[in-house]
């Protein structure tokens, strides 16, 4: 098929090359050859492809997940993958794959959490999947608040073993991924009691199938939980179990040990047990802009083949690309995934090197560590679901369609906001965090770390810094906004906190009560985070890009500044970061570089170079023949195999035939 020539012009008339731009993305040309061969290995499979998931029942859709999965143990061994490789596999099929929960987590969290010994004994089972596993935390009763979890461990002495129980409904566990039908074992967590005494939630390796006969072992109660919103193919699950028994060394104890005559031990951080959410946690911030990058990648090439309406009377139909409402729809999806994409990139650095000093019982990265991962979880997910759902509804009624392909990547991200950690609930976290640093700041001591800009005084009254025209569109003078806002939003909060609590609230109660004030103060650190973020890959990842390329990749961080005032206008108005006159400068600003951008809006999503059989969308194949991959896609419905359905016969004859008032 050719290619459709209204896609061809945006090609044939962007300002740069996208391959330089995939390069940098990718980190070099050699990194783009070795994920376009992982790509096409995995696109290119008949048991890995996605085409036709569309048209299949749920129980088809776990089975060929589960093939899946299978399929890409076997790729991993043939072609000698690394984990990254895997990891990215999982990413790139949207997690579409049963039992993906046994490798970004379960297999975690025994590395995290066990000590030398189990990891020798449990680690080559899980890794040569001799086991599968799952990873139990959340109960009925409780998800986000883990203190309170409700499944009980209980140490027998006499037998040196632990006898796990589940007393009430609200302390089952729930929802669980692949704990319903496709796991041998968990790595369960539950609340420690030695002797009556409460010793906090601790990890167990417990055994619930036996692993000839897949039957739920004696004293286990398990199954799947119900159809969902999607991610259909991770059989999320429930378990209750009665007084189940596992020996004294099925539990994790690289953080707590239990001795055999009963005595309890911890080393490390006391949030060590943790540490397994906080790699989810990167992994979904990765997620975020993968799903974003597909996206925007459909949308912007369909509104570029999409003629509908006229601007000029008269004129010939217009690519509603052209729309100055559609170009906002789409430009800051393109803007957010590049910047997301430094920011992720950022974040797995930032995790390696902290893990590593983590391995070594170096804790004192954890604090900040935990901030950066929850907030960033928090924001690029928050941000990511509400795009694609703008990006869906900018497709107009194909938008609806299973087919276009961004439904389906739209409806996987939208859990990102409440796994790992409901979103709100990981503001406050960072919240938390803000308010330490802000003590810090306060006792004339130098904050360290992401929040060191808490350590510049604000000057009273206060000038933006933004004078010449030029000064709109320099980052820097733009990134100070973003931190000056922040702090004053974080001061704001404080105050607040402070005068409940001298007006006689505990402390507890003036948290709640100021908590809409600090999660907004934490969104604004994330936001700032993520532009600080851009700005340092443009001189880091971007810096060896050619010129034009380079600009193009600078427009888009200005205008990812720029419209991200727009957005929150009030928050930078009412902390007097900038003023109304100011505020309109901007919104020009970012609605002129917003037509600059259009230009290679194309050659910018094609830089994302993801091949067409894992976008597995019609409305966004490169060729840019969306009505004609339209067309093929409902004629493939096995629905319309036949010209006559069964239905006719048995409901629609007879009611023609006036038969319908007596019983069918
Ligand atoms: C190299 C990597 C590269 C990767 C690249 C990969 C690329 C490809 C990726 C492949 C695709 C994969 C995508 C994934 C798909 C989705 C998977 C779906 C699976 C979904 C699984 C789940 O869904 S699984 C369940 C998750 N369930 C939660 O997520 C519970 C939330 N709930 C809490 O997490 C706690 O409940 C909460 C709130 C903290 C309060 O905990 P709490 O009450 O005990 O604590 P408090 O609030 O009292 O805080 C007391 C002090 O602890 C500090 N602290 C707290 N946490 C800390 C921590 N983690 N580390 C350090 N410090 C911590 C805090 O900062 C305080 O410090 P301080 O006192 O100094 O202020
Ligand atoms: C698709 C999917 C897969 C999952 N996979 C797994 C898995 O593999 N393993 C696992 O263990 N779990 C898993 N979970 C569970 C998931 O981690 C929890 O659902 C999540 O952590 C949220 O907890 P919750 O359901 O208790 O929400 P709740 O805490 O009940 O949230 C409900 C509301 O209460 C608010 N809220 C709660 N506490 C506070 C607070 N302290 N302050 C302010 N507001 C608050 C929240 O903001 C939210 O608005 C999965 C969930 C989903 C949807």
């Amino acid at each position: 098929m050719s290619v459709n020539p209204d896609i061809q012009v945006e090609r044939d008339t962007a300002t740069f090359r996208s391959i330089d731009v995939t390069h940098m993305l990718d980190g070099s040309p050699e990194a783009t050859n070795q994920r376009r061969i992982r790509q096409k290995q995995i696109g290119d499979d008949p048991q890995i492809n996605r085409r036709n998931i569309i048209f299949m029942s749920h129980e088809e859709r776990y089975e060929a997940a589960i093939a899946r999965g299978l399929r890409i143990e076997q790729l991993k061994a043939e072609h000698d993958w690394d984990i990254m490789d895997e990891n990215n596999a999982i990413m790139w099929c949207f997690s579409d794959i049963a039992m993906f929960v046994h490798k970004v987590m379960f297999i975690p969290a025994i590395e995290r959490l066990g000590n030398k010994e189990q990891h020798d004994k449990w680690l080559p089972l899980a890794i040569d999947h001799k086991i599968l596993g799952t990873y139990a935390q959340t109960e009925l009763g409780h998800g986000t608040f883990l203190r309170g979890l409700e499944m009980e461990a209980r140490y027998d002495k006499s037998t040196e073993e632990f006898v796990i129980s589940t007393p009430k409904h609200s302390s089952m566990k729930w929802w669980p991924g692949s704990l319903g039908h496709s796991s041998s074992h968990a790595v369960l967590l539950a609340t420690l009691y030695i002797d009556d005494q409460n010793c906090g939630m601790q990890p167990f390796i417990v055994q619930l199938r036996d692993l000839n006969t897949w039957k739920p072992l004696p004293g286990v109660e398990v199954g799947g939980i119900g159809p969902k919103m999607a991610l259909a193919t991770t059989d999320n699950g429930f378990l209750v179990l009665n007084n189940v028994r596992i020996p004294r060394d099925q539990m994790l104890m690289k953080y707590a040990q239990v001795s055999k005559d009963g005595k309890f031990t911890k080393s490390g951080a006391a949030k060590a047990n943790y540490s397994t959410m906080m790699l989810v946690r990167v992994g979904i911030a990765h997620s975020c802009y993968f799903s974003l990058a597909v996206g925007a990648t459909i949308v912007t090439r369909y509104s570029a083949v999409r003629r509908q309406g006229e601007i000029k009377p008269g004129a010939p139909e217009v690519k509603i690309l052209d729309y100055q409402t559609q170009q906002l729809k789409v430009i800051p999806s393109i803007a957010t995934a590049y910047a997301f994409h430094f920011c992720k990139e950022h974040l797995k650095w930032y995790y390696i090197e902290t893990f590593q000093q983590i391995q070594q019982n170096d804790f004192s990265g954890l604090p900040e560590i935990h901030c950066v991962t929850s907030g960033l979880k928090a924001y690029m997910s928050d941000i990511a679901t509400a795009q694609l759902e703008t990006l869906r509804r900018a497709c107009g009624g194909n938008g609806y369609l299973l087919s276009n392909g961004i439904t389906n990547t739209y409806i996987q991200t939208l859990a990102l906001p409440t796994v790992e950690g409901e979103n709100t609930v990981l503001y406050l976290q960072v919240a938390r965090y803000l308010m330490k640093c802000l003590k810090v700041a306060a006792t004339g001591e130098a904050v360290k770390g992401s929040l060191s800009y808490m350590n510049e005084k604000i000057k009273t009254p206060y000038t933006s810094g933004l004078v010449t025209r030029e000064d709109y569109s320099n980052v820097k003078k733009l990134l100070k906004l973003y931190q000056n806002m922040t702090v004053r939003l974080t001061q704001k909060a404080g105050d607040h906190l402070n005068k409940l609590h001298v007006s006689g609230q505990p402390k507890y109660e003036a948290w709640n009560n100021t908590s809409v004030q600090l999660v907004n103060a934490a969104k604004a650190y994330c936001q700032t985070y993520v532009l600080g973020m851009n700005i340092e890959g443009l001189s880091t990842q971007a810096v060896d890009l050619p010129g034009d390329a380079l600009e193009v990749i600078h427009q888009l961080c200005v205008f990812y500044a720029l419209h991200g005032i727009t957005e929150q206008s009030g928050n930078f108005l009412e902390t007097g970061c900038i003023n109304i006159t100011e505020l309109h400068i901007i919104q020009q600003e970012a609605q002129e570089m917003m037509a600059k951008i259009r230009k290679n809006a194309v050659a910018l999503v094609d830089a994302f170079d993801i091949p067409d059989n894992l976008l597995n969308s019609t409305l966004g194949c490169y060729d840019g023949n969306a009505y004609q991959h339209l067309y093929d896609s409902a004629k493939s419905d096995p629905m319309n195999q036949k010209q006559v359905l069964p239905a006719f016969e048995k409901y629609i004859k007879p009611m023609l035939q006036g038969k319908h008032t007596s019983k069918l």
